[in-house]
């Protein structure tokens, strides 16, 4: 097996640490290169180099020594991104122009990018396939499909090869590595921290959408199936050709069945209180993932919801605060 010296931008977060510990375990040399804004330094997997710094400043010390860049460092919270959007045009648009400079110069040909189903926004018709429409529903979404079509140029016009997974709602826990972000606004922490008794109820934001039971609709995708894609990237990535894939699992369920599941797994009673919509939420966001399975080669091992919830429940047990 060829071995690689890989950078990895924010490492030290949720996903980013994920897919460093699958590289490593692959054999592949790991830098990550986090700035610790959101991340944890604990969450860096031994064995990996470690730079706190920001992608900003990559430029400084990147060389050619690298193959690719995997590129997660982003400020990403929807809610966050609608009160205060000018540091997600900063850092997440500005950020990744200077590190594809940066790139260019030391001569690293490869990027993988997290892009996400938020570029899409309200979708016309589902499951979604990558040529859907794209109109954001906030400001986290618009910058990051400013930040594909950035990409885009730079393969036309410099011959980089990337490749733009689009995530899904990525859930579940890798080893060590699970979900912990401060504050917790994704839905399936916050119903397993209801099942530890941190928190009284979980709020089911809106039960009179156009769905089923009235509430959203998502398309829950285990870390470790994520993870796996952006090694098959690695791989599929061509020469002056930007390739977007969507990752989820096609499968939509409700609020109300995330937490009906999660009542099963942990043999809690997840008590919950019906709040009004949040803004910004589509009614249904469900992938088609068929690019990614025939171009990727990709097949997701953990599928299932309820296996997604008992591994965020195992990590979610581990760490929580006694
Ligand atoms: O306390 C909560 C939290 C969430 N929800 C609902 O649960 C669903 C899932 O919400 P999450 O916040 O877990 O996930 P989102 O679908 O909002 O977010 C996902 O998609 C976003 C883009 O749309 C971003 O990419 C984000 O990082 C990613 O997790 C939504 O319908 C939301 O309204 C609740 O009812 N109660």
């Amino acid at each position: 097996m060829s071995t690689h010296s890989y950078l990895v931008t924010g490492g030290a977060g949720y996903i980013g640490s994920v897919v460093a510990a699958r590289l490593l375990a692959a054999g592949h040399a790991v830098t990550v290169l986090d700035d610790l804004s959101t991340g944890h330094r604990a969450a860096v997997p031994d064995g990996a180099r470690f730079i706190e710094g920001r992608v900003q400043d990559a430029g400084e010390w990147l060389d050619s020594s690298y193959e690719a860049v995997l590129h997660f460092a982003a400020h990403s919270q929807v809610g966050q991104s609608v009160a205060d959007p000018e540091p997600y045009w900063r850092n997440n648009v500005g950020g990744t122009a200077d590190l594809l400079a940066a790139m260019r110069d030391a001569g690293i040909r490869t990027l993988v990018f997290s892009s996400t189903a938020a570029t899409y926004g309200e979708p016309a018709t589902v499951p979604i396939t990558e040529d859907a429409p794209t109109a954001p529903t906030n400001p986290y979404g618009a910058t990051k499909l400013a930040v594909d079509h950035m990409i885009s140029g730079e393969c036309a016009a410099h011959g980089l090869a990337a490749v733009s997974l689009r995530y899904f709602n990525v859930a579940g826990a890798h080893g060590p590595h699970g979900e912990r972000h401060d504050p917790e606004t994704h839905l399936i922490p916050l119903v397993l921290q209801v099942a530890l008794g941190e928190r009284a109820a979980v709020s089911v934001y809106g039960d009179d959408y156009p769905t089923p039971d009235g509430t959203c609709v998502r398309d829950y995708i285990h870390v470790a199936d994520l993870a796996e894609a952006h090694l098959l990237a690695l791989t599929a990535a061509r020469d002056g050709e930007h390739l977007i894939c969507n990752l989820g699992n096609g499968n939509g369920f409700s609020v109300h069945e995330v937490i009906e599941t999660a009542r099963k797994v942990t043999g809690h009673p997840i008590p919950h209180i019906t709040a009004p919509r949040r803004p910004g939420d589509p009614a249904t966001l469900v992938a088609s993932a068929a690019r990614a399975r025939e171009t990727l080669g990709w097949h997701p091992t953990r599928p299932d919801l309820a296996d997604i919830v008992a591994d965020a429940w195992e990590f979610a047990r581990r760490t929580a605060t006694p």
